[in-house]
């Protein structure tokens, strides 16, 4: 049977959730063989979890340095794996993701299909495109296609049955002299709510929201209410109201929640390409015309700062009922 490398998302000596998403979608094309790549003693800890979303190999490459390289142990694993025994190559499309299948893309002479969001057993992908308002599918050359995954984008599912989950640990090669070294390493601090990018709920704000101050006081307190992440428009950052690493759109992050509340936001196609395949929409605005009513499977007409405390409100009383 034909089979997939998929690369393994982790952190902390736990398997990320949306590693199931690239499990899920890249069935599709074989059977799973898993690439865990990490620091000295970052995969035991994986493998029975691999071996239960129905990997059948378990390739960990652990690196002295890892702490100190950038995607280039990534790089030089699934290389080294493609090169001896080619298939595509499935990893998520964050922004190492992206960098990894780029370099992989030249080193084995393959196309790639960046932020797709699906995957064909005929090797062919899903490009949501024109803010969501078109799909295209696309394949790709060569003897290891690569895609990357855009998170979110496919539901995770449970492997039908769990993998063989073969462990075969192997090296890479050093990091050759004009690669980027990491000298100093600051985590960014992150509070309680999920992560922006496998958030299954988002609420966002832009400029309409009007301060950092309304931000805390009316966009993060509905959060939490869902236990959503915040984003925001890359006007709401410009004007200092949210941190830039939580901008969606063109310049920002791409997001596929299940549920994405707008609020104070009008609509921008650079801000649509974002988040436009969000399973459901809600618009808060006080404007009937903007354009982000036109995506909207619900939207809701009047000033935010009645409607947005209004709900978390509902919530809150519905949660204690
Ligand atoms: C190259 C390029 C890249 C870009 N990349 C991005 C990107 O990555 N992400 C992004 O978001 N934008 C991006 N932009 C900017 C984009 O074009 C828009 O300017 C931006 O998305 C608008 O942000 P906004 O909706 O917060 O602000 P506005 O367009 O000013 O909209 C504010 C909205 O708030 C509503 N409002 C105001 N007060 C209230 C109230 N009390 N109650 C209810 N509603 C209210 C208004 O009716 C209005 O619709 C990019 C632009 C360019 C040129």
């Amino acid at each position: 049977m034909s089979h997939v490398y998929v690369l393994v998302e982790h952190e902390n000596g736990q398997i990320s959730p949306v590693t199931q998403e690239l499990f899920t979608a890249a069935r599709a094309l074989g059977s799973v063989r898993a690439v865990a790549v990490g620091a000295p003693g970052s995969c035991d800890g994986l493998v029975d979890g691999l071996a239960s979303a129905g990997a059948e190999k378990i390739y960990c490459a652990e690196v002295a340095d890892y702490d100190q390289r950038l995607v280039m142990p990534e790089v030089e694993a699934l290389s080294a794996l493609a090169a001896a025994d080619p298939a595509p190559i499935v990893v998520s499309a964050n922004s190492a993701g992206n960098e990894i299948v780029g370099r992989l893309g030249a080193r084995l002479a393959s196309g790639i299909l960046a932020d797709v969001v699906g995957i064909n057993a005929d090797g062919s992908a899903v490009h949501s495109i024109f803010g969501g308002s078109v799909e295209v599918l696309a394949q790709a050359e060569g003897d290891c296609p690569l895609y990357s995954l855009r998170p979110g984008a496919v539901d995770a599912e449970a492997s039908p049955a769990k993998g063989a989950g073969i462990v075969e640990k192997f090296s890479v090669d050093g990091a050759a002299d004009n690669e980027v070294r990491v000298e100093s390493f600051t985590p960014a601090v992150k509070g309680d709510r999920p992560d922006l990018l496998q958030a299954k709920n988002i609420v966002a704000g832009g400029r309409g929201v009007g301060s950092a101050e309304n931000f805390a006081e009316v966009i993060e307190p509905l959060a939490d209410r869902l236990g959503a992440a915040v984003g925001a428009t890359r006007d709401a950052v410009d004007d200092g109201m949210y941190a830039p690493a939580h901008q969606i759109g063109q310049t920002g992050v791409t997001v596929s929640p299940k549920l994405y509340i707008g609020v104070g936001i009008s609509g921008a196609i650079q801000h649509l390409v974002g988040m436009q395949t969000a399973e459901h929409i809600i618009v808060v605005n006080q404007d009937a015309d903007e354009p982000f009513f036109s995506v909207a499977d619900l939207g809701v007409v009047g000033d935010l700062h009645e409607i947005a405390p209004a709900l978390t409100a509902e919530l809150q009383a519905r949660a204690r009922s």
